[in-house]
């Protein structure tokens, strides 16, 4: 996999992240006020010792006594400044980890906000492992890289400031030589973070790779045992995750060569100081107390620059991952609900008209050129036709899951365009081949249905979806859990269990995808008696695929390559002997 070049600059990445501390500028003020006065605290300390230690030497140099009491004040000062300036920095980590932590918490709440305003198109074209990724894993890595890295950095930044300016107060000429080596570490850095960032993203690419697949084969666990796949998708899981070991292995090789490489730099400079301070203490330019104190600045620039390179690596593991982040933020969105109709749902009768329908999924390929229907309330229609004909799509197209390009679609003779989606949403019910159920108690599951679902409501909801009886003969009945990892009940129980579900929201239009996969026979009665419950009184769309459900519809609506090609009662199309008939007596012959 081929690591694309950064999209976003370090600035373009901070900026956007501040945006979500616009109101916290006061508190950004006062830790900008903590961290520098806890640098001051820290960089006067050598001045003390240099006082100390002057006057040590003074009293050697003249044979006279040590005075122990300035000493002595000296040293209760060098300790309140150590501790004020310990006390500053750690009001400003943890001002700055609250901060950081903030951040993180609104940029969650954006990405959660986000994944429900991506247009459908989007999420089928996404790999869900990858999204997952930088929902989960890129936002933690970005969490870590603000919260103790940044907040490090930012100390080390300001105290290296600090020491500079002491070092230039105590002697120009020594701090010449030391701030060769400023630039020499600047050049070494830059080449080493050029060649790492694009190993980051790489390294954040992978695991987006690995989770997509880890969640493939953890989904699809069935499929892959059935088919005897296990072996290859181990050796796709042992690829991917070679590539995530070598990505973050270089990764780390080369962003591992800063810390010492900073280091050398720092003791080379060291020794020019200490040569050269020498002299100067020889000829008399600075005192001992100097030199000390000067040596003490240099010693201590190197930490705060080696902590900073380490540092640096982590923020960049955590730009890449809030490039990832943003990437997914700027994705298309559903177009917002500009309509200002009102459905009043409770009182609908179900009517619904397509006219002259046009829509594809991608631009460049049309699928409904034009497309027509009418639907009477509580008229049961049967879309039927092959494999990639629109069946799905017409469903799709009526909940307005994607937007048409052409035409209108009327509910209750309203166009669908003109309803917010959530008014237009409540007058439908679903139940799909795949029933989705959550992990809680089958109560829930049902009460999922209708907010302030009564214990009644769902036991009424059940009895007429025929799972009552199946309920109650479970150890905990209602109380059982279900879904996750608890799925024990069979997949018509299953099936059953999302026909109360919707019988209990009390949907005025359904649609319903016949499930293909064929239950036992005593299931089946019970599933068909729990549709027909259900269906009674509401218009119904069938993605149909049993010929019993088929002949009993209103009307039946034959689609081939996105087009309508026959509409009409069982009786009127097999009178047509068109393709709707051919079909019949071809499924009936089977
Ligand atoms: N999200 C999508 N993006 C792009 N093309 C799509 C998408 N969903 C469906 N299609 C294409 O649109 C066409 C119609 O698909 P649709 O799912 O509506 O058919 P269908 O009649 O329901 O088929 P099936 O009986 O196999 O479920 C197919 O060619 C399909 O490949």
């Amino acid at each position: 996999m081929k690591a694309k070049k950064r999209k976003y600059s370090f600035g373009a990445i901070g900026k956007r992240l501040s945006h979500y501390l616009k109101d916290k500028k006061h508190v950004i003020f006062f830790v900008a006020l903590a961290l520098i006065a806890s640098t001051i605290f820290a960089i006067f300390a050598p001045v003390v010792t240099k006082d100390v230690t002057d006057s040590i030497a003074d009293s050697i140099s003249k044979n006279t006594d040590i005075d122990f009491s300035y000493i002595g004040q000296q040293l209760i000062i060098l300790a309140a400044l150590y501790i004020l300036s310990a006390g500053f920095a750690y009001y400003a980590t943890m001002r700055t980890t609250y901060l950081s932590q903030l951040a993180i918490k609104r940029l969650r709440a954006d990405i959660q906000e986000k994944l429900n305003k991506l247009t459908l198109n989007v999420l089928d074209q996404s790999e869900r492992g990858d999204l997952l990724s930088r929902v989960t894993n890129d936002a933690t890595t970005l969490s870590g890289a603000l919260e103790s890295n940044l907040t490090q950095i930012l100390v080390q930044a300001t105290s290296i400031i600090g020491i500079i300016v002491m070092m230039l107060v105590l002697n120009v000429q020594l701090s010449l030589i030391f701030f060769i080596a400023i630039p020499l570490s600047y050049f070494v850095m830059k080449l080493i973070t050029k060649k790492t960032q694009v190993l980051f993203r790489r390294q954040q690419q992978e695991l987006g790779a690995l989770n997509g697949l880890i969640e493939e084969v953890y989904d699809g666990h069935l499929i892959v045992k059935s088919f005897n796949h296990e072996a290859k998708s181990a050796q796709k899981f042992d690829d991917i995750n070679q590539r995530f070991f070598k990505s973050y292995l270089s990764s780390r090789f080369y962003s591992g060569l800063s810390a010492p490489l900073m280091k050398l730099i720092n003791n080379l400079a060291y020794i020019g100081i200490c040569v050269v301070g020498g002299i100067f203490v020889i000829t008399g330019t600075l005192t001992i107390g100097g030199i000390q104190a000067f040596l003490i600045y240099a010693n201590n620039i190197a930490s705060p620059t080696a902590l900073i390179s380490n540092n640096l690596n982590f923020i960049q593991s955590g730009a890449a991952a809030a490039e990832r982040i943003f990437e997914f933020l700027d994705r298309e969105e559903e177009q917002a609900d500009v309509g200002t109709a009102v459905l009043d749902v409770a009182n609908a009768k179900g009517s619904i008209e397509f006219n002259n329908v046009e829509f594809g999924y991608i631009p460049e390929r049309t699928l409904f050129h034009d497309v027509s229907l009418k639907a009477e309330p509580g008229e049961i229609l049967a879309v039927v036709g092959p494999s990639g004909a629109g069946k799905t799509t017409l469903v799709n197209l009526l909940m307005r899951f994607y937007e048409i390009n052409h035409g209108n679609i009327l509910l209750e003779g309203l166009d669908v365009k003109e309803l917010t989606r959530h008014n237009l949403r409540s007058a439908f019910g679903m139940v799909l081949q795949d029933t989705w159920l959550f992990d809680g108690t089958i109560e829930e599951n049902i009460a999922y249905g209708k907010s302030g679902a009564t214990r009644e409501d769902v036991i009424a909801a059940a009895k007429k979806a025929q799972c009552d009886e199946f309920i109650k003969k479970l150890p905990l009945g209602y109380e059982t859990r279900i879904g996750g990892d608890f799925t024990t009940l069979s997949e018509g129980e299953c099936q059953l269990l999302a026909i109360a579900r919707t019988i209990i929201a009390d949907p005025k239009v359904l649609i319903l995808d016949e499930a293909t996969s064929s239950v036992d026979t005593r299931t089946e009665i019970l599933i068909t008696q729990a549709m027909e419950a259900m269906m009674k009184g509401r218009t119904t769309f069938i993605i149909a695929h049993r010929l019993f459900t088929i002949k009993n519809a209103d009307k039946i609506i034959f689609m081939m390559e996105g087009d309508i090609k026959e509409v009409g009662s069982h009786a009127e199309l097999m009178k047509l002997g068109g393709l709707y008939a051919n079909l019949y007596l071809s499924a009936s012959d089977n």
